[in-house]
Parts: structure tokens; C-alpha cells; sequence
């Protein structure tokens, strides 16, 4: 008989075989497609979309080359059924390999000796560069056992490869965990697609790697529905999403935007610092109210009449036709500047009236000697007087939401109009001049948007895309009309027409349009009002009320996930509860699913961490650690003089153990990373910075610092002791909460 690791080979060469063919199929088609001739713009524009799809398919054969096959589940009736990263045929499209996605993959996953799923074998395949390195196997009929089942009775799937996935060294990169995914986590990434999934889990649960994967799992699953509209991934910051880049890729999916929230209104990314104190004030649910009321106020009525002089002859607007006037414009219910034209006519007819009285009068007594074609006269000359101008739009300007913004935040009077209900101090935190933005300020340029409506700068976005496109149809056709002259043949497709017979630029340039050669990411990032078919939002604890606004409006539909631990909430606004953090944007239509287990954190680690997280929440357990390394955290106290030296010796040392992670105070910051310099593999980050990443090893250097320089800072200390997946020091003095702990082996 064949050792499993032979005849696994032997599967595994017949897949490669098959991806190979339909690699080559692929690219055959794809080459045919773009040699092949035509003038027709339909047939053209129908070929650019297969060609696209062709590439898609591509980019999915590409990205399952490593580690293509995995799986195996052989059930009683002695049926097999191999898994892979996608899904293959043979020849006679008979199924070779089963998508891991694929409902049929779904035992490799939940089965266990107890709920077998009629499998009684589950085989983990590895493999490098097309060859079978290991394999091994879990018994799950209960009748018999086998080497390599779960030793610990833990319920935890593929126990041996789980542990060498867990212990390998960090690459900087998060990688997919399709081999390994456990049952708990299972339900998580194949939970239906609508509605709103809250995922709860302390660190190192694998959220991050699970929303991920849902997504993989939602675009496999609900491709039509999803491939139009997308996902978007919120993350907490650059560093982190750069570090979860690879993930999607890897499955073979692109249909996704990866973005942090200062990135999340177009046309600018919002990096300005800001206190914590304005940050938490402008994210409070109130701010929308306040907006509203800052927009609204620029509707103004004045108290007394106003003067206005056209052409020597003074004009008079009475506060009553104003206040009419707004009233009238306001209850179209349109946005502040859709519904100014409306305002403004008003306004005008007002003045053109008026002045139509003085200047028409007949001496005589008789009636107005204007006629209509007078009255369009004055109508025009009224209009372009400058004084006019400048009434109107002190009366309803035409507004963006940066210029409502810089208006408020830059005008103590507009503030304490439009806010009445913050505190005094709490305006004089939002109190600023200038047109650079914070994060915090993207959701209050979001709610401002949606309340005055284009400013015409939209519109003037949208006609210099249509030029582009009008362009780039213009290209086509000369060259069409080009080959046209030169190789058209009598005989070859006679009946069909050429483009430019069809259609001209501007019809071509909406085809086009519709068929956009941009990407799905790059065509959201510049749509504001683009909608997605789902959101997923990771470290979803930081996020303020306004945040949550901003982001439900991406996804009218409500389907989303939001992945989050409330004890690792850092942001001042952030939430401490789920209920708190989502009442105002969701209510309590969402579900919630919890996760226990660590993959990350060693139990040593976590022994430690533990203490923190009883002071944060006595209620909240710790997740339990998947396994254990042996290695004690230590602790040198060093004195703040001599910390950044130390830490770039130590820091040296460490890296022979892999990648290591540098967590620090704000305050120390910038003396750690002098001192660390350009060391390979070592990267020095405050806790903001570090959130959702892990390291090998992992240096928390001047952890009372951490804790206090943030009303939030006992969490802080929590999140900067669980990065690390192998080993922890602690450098500079303790804080009491974790001098208290005999989980160290101290150093002198
Ligand atoms: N089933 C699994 N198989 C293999 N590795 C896993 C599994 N689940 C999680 N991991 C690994 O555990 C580590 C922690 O996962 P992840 O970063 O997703 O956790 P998290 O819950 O988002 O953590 P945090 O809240 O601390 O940021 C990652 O390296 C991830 O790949």
C-alpha cells in the first residue's frame, strides 16, 4: 500500500495538472480574444468584457498555485472528496477539486468525533512548491482512533497543523487560514449574508482573519449580487491594512476596498492630529444635529429689511418675503443647495418687482408702461448686479461641506448658533481655522455632504469623467475608422456595420462607461454616494457614533460585519459596549456572535494580560490560548534616561527570534525610534499604531506611560500586551496592576 504522503502526491500532480489546463485554456482564450478583428463597437465592447472576466479567472488560477490542495474527507460509503483553495475539473467537467467554500467543503470544517457528518476520516494535506510535505490525519468515526488526533479533547480541527500554522514566524504579512479555520469560526464566515454580524472576541480570537475570509466567502457565495457593488473593508489604520493586503489576493478575490476612515471621503485623506478631547466630541451622536443646525443657519433671514442699490435705484428686501421665501424653499425638502435656485427666484421676483414699480410708474397714474420683454431686461441686469450677488449669497449660499465646516469651526458666534447644546468647553475644542482635516472631521464632512447636496463641484467631477470618457471613445473610433480604410474587405462581415456608422463618441463614451476600465476600489474611492453589497469593519470598537453614520450610509441594504473587541477600545469616542456603540446608528438589529480562543497569545502572555483586563472589565473573560510556548514574559526596569539605548540593544537580540514589534508612549515615541534607527525587522509604533498587528516578539517599552497618557489607557496597555505570538518584555517601571503578577521572570 501507498504512504498517504505518495498517493496525496498523486492527487495533488493531477490537480496541478488541471490548473495548468485551465491556466493554458485562459490564456488562450484571452490571447484569441484580443487578436481577433472586428469594427462592430458592440461586438468590441462585449469582448473587452470577456477578456475581463478572462483575466479575473486568471488571477483566481494564480493565487491558488500555493497550497492549492489541502483538504481531504473520506466518508463511510467510501466517497472522497478533495479540497482545495478553488475548485477544479477534469476534462469531462467531472469535479477534481471542491472550493473551499463550497457547501460540500463545510464537514472539513465543523466535523468532529462526536458530529461526524457521516465523515470518518479528515485528512490535512501540506505542500511547497507542488509537492506533498506532510499529511495528516484525524480519525472521526468513534469506533477507531488514529495518530494525530486531537490529543487534547479541545474540539480544536487539525490540531498539528494548527499549531505549526501558529508557532511559524511572522512575515509582516497576515496569511490566509484556510487549512485551519475552526468550527466557531466557521459559523462566523458562512453566516448569511444579511443583517448586521457583531463579532465579539479578545484578542488573537482570529477576527481579523475570519472578516477576511467572510468576504471571500460572501463574493464566492452571492457573486451577483456582490460583484457589482463590492465590499468595503474599514481598518484602523494604514499599517494595517497594508499588514492584512495580502489576504484577499490571496484567495483569488479583488472585488474589495480596503480603507481607514480618514480615507473615506473623497478627495482627501484626513491626517491632521487632534486632541482626544475633539475627537470625542466630534464624534458624538449630537454633531448630526448640530450640522443640520450649522447648515440650516446658513439659510439666514435678516432681522430688519435690507438695501440694495441696482443702477442707482435702491431696493428693498423685507424680512417677511425672506422668511417666506426659506419657508417655501425649505419645504421641497431638498438639500440646502438644490433647493437655493428655488430660494433665490424668490428673492429675485421680489426685487424685479420692486424695481419694475419705481422705474415703470407712469407719471400719469396709468398702469406699469414696462412690457415683459422690459421686465426680462431688468430681471438680467438684476441678477448681475454685484450687491445683488453678494445678498444672496449672504441670504443661502451655494456651500461645500469643507466651507460649512471651516465657516464653523473658524467662528466662535456660528459655533455657539449651531451647537447650543455642547458645553462651552466642548466648543472651544472643535474651535480651529483652516482647511486641513482629522479624522474625526470625514464623518462631519459625510453628514454635511448629504445635507447640502452637490455644490457643483460634484457635478463638475462627474462632466470631466465624461470628457475622459468621451476621449477615449473618440480614440476608438479613430482607430477604427483607421483600420476601416485600410483592411476592410467586402466579403468579411459585410452586413456588419462599423462604429462609427452606429454610434457616435458621446453614445460610445456611456457603453464605456458602463464597462469602466477602472477597478471597483479605485471607481468607489472617487463616488461618494457609492453603495456596497457589504461592509465589514474591523477593530469596530473605535469607531464613534458619527463614524457609524457615515459608514451605514455606505450600505443602505445593512449587511455588514463588524468585528471588535469593546475591551480594546483606545478612541475616546469609541464604545465600551456594543449596545452604547451601535444604538444610534442600528438600534438592536444586529447579531451578535462571540469568540473565545486565542491563536495568537501564548498562555504566558495572556496569564499576564489577564491582570490588565480584570481593571478594564471584571465581567469580561480572557480568551483562553490555544497553546503554550514555555517562555515567560520578563520585565527590566530601566531608568527613562537610559530606555532607548536599552531597547535598541534589546531590540537587536530579538530579532534572531523574527519579526519584533516595538509598542511605546506616545511620549517616547520619537526617542525610541532614533535610538532603534533602521533595524531590520523592528518596527517602534505607539498602541494606536499597533492595533490589530502582531509580532513575534514584542517590547513594551514605558508601560505606565501607555496607561496614563489616555483617559482610555488601561485598555491601551491591554492591547499593547497581546501583539506578540512568541515573546514579551517589558521595559521601564510597572504599573501596579502588573508588579502585582508573579507571571514574570524578571531581569536585571
Ligand atoms: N483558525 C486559525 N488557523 C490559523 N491561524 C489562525 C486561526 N485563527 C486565527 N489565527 C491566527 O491568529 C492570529 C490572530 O488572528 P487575528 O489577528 O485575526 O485576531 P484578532 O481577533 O483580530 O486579534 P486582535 O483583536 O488582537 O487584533 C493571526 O496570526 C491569525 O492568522
Amino acid at each position: 500500500m501507498q504512504n498517504p504522503v505518495q498517493s496525496e502526491q498523486f492527487h495533488l500532480t493531477t490537480f496541478y495538472a488541471a490548473l495548468d489546463r485551465e491556466r493554458g485554456q485562459a490564456e488562450t482564450r484571452r490571447e484569441s480574444e484580443q487578436v481577433a478583428g472586428t469594427r462592430n463597437a458592440q461586438a468590441l465592447h462585449q469582448r473587452d468584457g470577456r477578456v475581463r472576466d478572462l483575466n479575473a479567472r486568471l488571477a483566481r488560477l494564480n493565487a491558488a498555485e500555493e497550497g492549492l490542495y489541502f483538504g481531504r474527507l473520506d466518508d463511510s460509503d467510501g466517497e472522497v472528496l478533495h479540497l482545495g483553495r478553488i475548485g477544479l475539473h477534469d476534462e469531462d467537467y467531472e469535479p477534481l477539486l471542491v472550493d473551499w467554500r463550497a457547501p460540500a467543503a463545510r464537514p472539513f470544517y465543523v466535523a468532529t468525533a462526536v458530529h461526524n457528518q457521516g465523515v470518518v476520516r479528515r485528512r490535512h494535506i501540506q505542500s511547497r512548491l507542488r509537492k506533498v510535505v506532510d499529511v495528516q490525519d484525524e480519525q472521526l468515526d468513534l469506533g477507531r482512533t488514529a495518530e494525530g488526533e486531537s490529543r487534547l479533547g479541545t474540539g480544536v480541527m487539525g490540531e498539528a497543523v494548527l499549531l505549526k500554522a501558529l508557532e511559524a514566524r511572522r512575515t509582516g504579512s497576515m496569511e490566509s487560514i484556510v487549512q485551519t479555520i475552526q468550527a466557531d469560526q466557521d459559523r462566523i464566515i458562512r453566516s448569511e449574508l444579511p443583517g448586521v454580524l457583531v463579532v465579539q472576541g479578545g484578542p488573537g480570537t482570529g477576527k481579523t482573519a475570519i472578516a477576511l475570509h467572510r468576504a471571500a466567502y460572501l463574493l464566492y457565495t452571492h457573486r451577483d449580487q456582490l460583484e457589482k457593488r463590492g465590499i468595503l473593508v474599514v481598518g484602523p489604520n494604514p499599517t494595517f491594512l497594508k499588514f492584512i493586503g495580502q489576504v484577499l489576493p490571496s484567495l483569488g478575490e479583488d472585488g474589495v476596498r480596503l480603507v481607514t476612515l480618514a480615507e473615506l471621503y473623497p478627495g482627501l485623506t484626513a491626517t491632521r492630529p487632534e486632541s482626544a478631547e475633539a475627537g470625542e466630541v466630534k464624534g458624538r451622536a449630537v454633531m448630526a444635529e448640530v450640522i443640520a443646525q450649522a447648515v440650516a443657519d446658513r439659510q439666514w433671514v435678516p432681522a430688519k429689511p435690507l438695501e440694495v442699490t441696482v443702477d442707482r435705484t435702491v431696493l428693498r428686501l423685507d424680512p417677511t418675503v425672506a422668511e417666506e421665501a426659506r419657508a417655501r424653499a425649505r419645504e421641497r425638502r431638498l438639500t440646502h443647495n438644490q433647493a437655493r435656485p428655488f430660494f433665490l427666484t424668490e428673492i429675485v421676483d421680489a426685487l424685479v418687482d420692486q424695481y419694475a414699480e419705481i422705474i415703470g410708474a407712469d407719471p400719469l397714474g396709468g398702469e406699469n408702461l414696462l412690457d415683459e420683454y422690459d421686465l426680462a431686461e431688468l430681471r438680467k441686469e438684476v441678477i448681475a448686479e454685484p450687491a445683488v450677488q453678494e445678498l444672496l449669497h449672504r441670504l443661502w449660499p451655494n456651500l461645500s461641506p469643507r466651507e460649512l465646516l471651516v465657516d464653523l469651526y473658524g467662528d466662535e458666534r456660528r459655533l455657539a448658533e449651531a451647537a447650543p447644546q455642547l458645553s462651552e468647553l466642548d466648543r472651544e475644542h472643535l474651535l480651529r481655522y483652516g482647511d486641513d482635516w482629522s479624522p474625526a472631521d470625514v464623518p462631519l464632512l459625510d453628514e454635511a455632504a448629504e445635507l447640502l447636496g452637490d455644490d457643483g463641484q460634484e457635478a463638475a467631477r462627474l462632466k470631466a469623467e465624461r470628457a475622459r470618457a468621451i476621449a477615449y471613445a473618440q480614440g476608438s473610433l479613430d482607430v477604427l475608422s483607421g483600420s476601416g480604410s485600410t483592411d476592410f474587405d467586402e466579403d468579411d462581415e459585410s452586413e456588419v456595420l462599423t462604429a462609427r456608422d452606429l454610434l457616435d463618441a458621446e453614445a460610445l463614451a456611456e457603453r464605456y462607461e458602463a464597462d469602466d476600465d477602472r477597478t471597483l476600489a479605485e471607481r468607489a474611492a472617487v463616488d461618494r454616494r457609492w453603495t456596497y453589497g457589504h461592509v465589514i469593519v474591523d477593530e469596530a470598537q473605535e469607531l464613534s457614533p458619527m463614524a457609524w453614520r457615515a459608514i451605514a450610509r455606505r450600505c443602505p441594504l445593512r449587511s455588514m460585519t463588524l468585528v471588535g473587541d469593546v475591551a480594546q477600545t483606545s478612541a475616546a469616542g469609541g464604545g465600551t459596549s456594543w449596545q452604547q456603540a451601535l444604538a444610534s446608528s442600528f438600534g438592536d438589529r444586529w447579531r451578535l456572535a462571540e469568540l473565545t480562543m486565542n491563536y495568537r497569545t501564548p498562555a504566558e502572555v495572556m496569564e499576564l494580560a489577564g491582570h490588565v483586563l480584570q481593571l478594564v472589565d471584571p465581567t469580561v473573560k480572557a480568551p483562553e490560548s490555544v497553546r503554550s510556548t514555555g517562555v515567560k514574559p520578563w520585565h527590566v526596569d530601566v531608568v527613562p534616561a537610559d530606555q532607548a539605548a536599552y531597547v535598541s540593544k534589546v531590540a537587536g537580540e530579538e530579532v534572531q527570534h523574527g519579526q519584533v514589534g516595538v509598542i511605546t508612549s506616545r511620549l517616547r515615541l520619537e526617542l525610541v525610534q532614533e535610538a532603534v534607527g533602521e533595524l531590520a525587522d523592528v518596527t517602534v509604533l505607539t498602541v494606536a499604531g499597533a492595533k490589530g498587528l502582531e509580532f513575534d516578539s514584542v517590547l513594551v517599552v514605558d508601560p505606565e506611560g501607555i496607561m496614563l497618557e489616555s483617559p482610555r489607557g488601561l485598555r491601551d496597555l491591554y492591547v499593547a500586551l497581546t501583539r506578540c505570538t512568541q515573546r514579551l518584555g517589558v521595559i521601564g517601571e510597572l504599573p501596579e496592576v502588573l508588579a502585582e503578577s508573579d507571571a514574570w521572570d524578571i531581569r536585571s
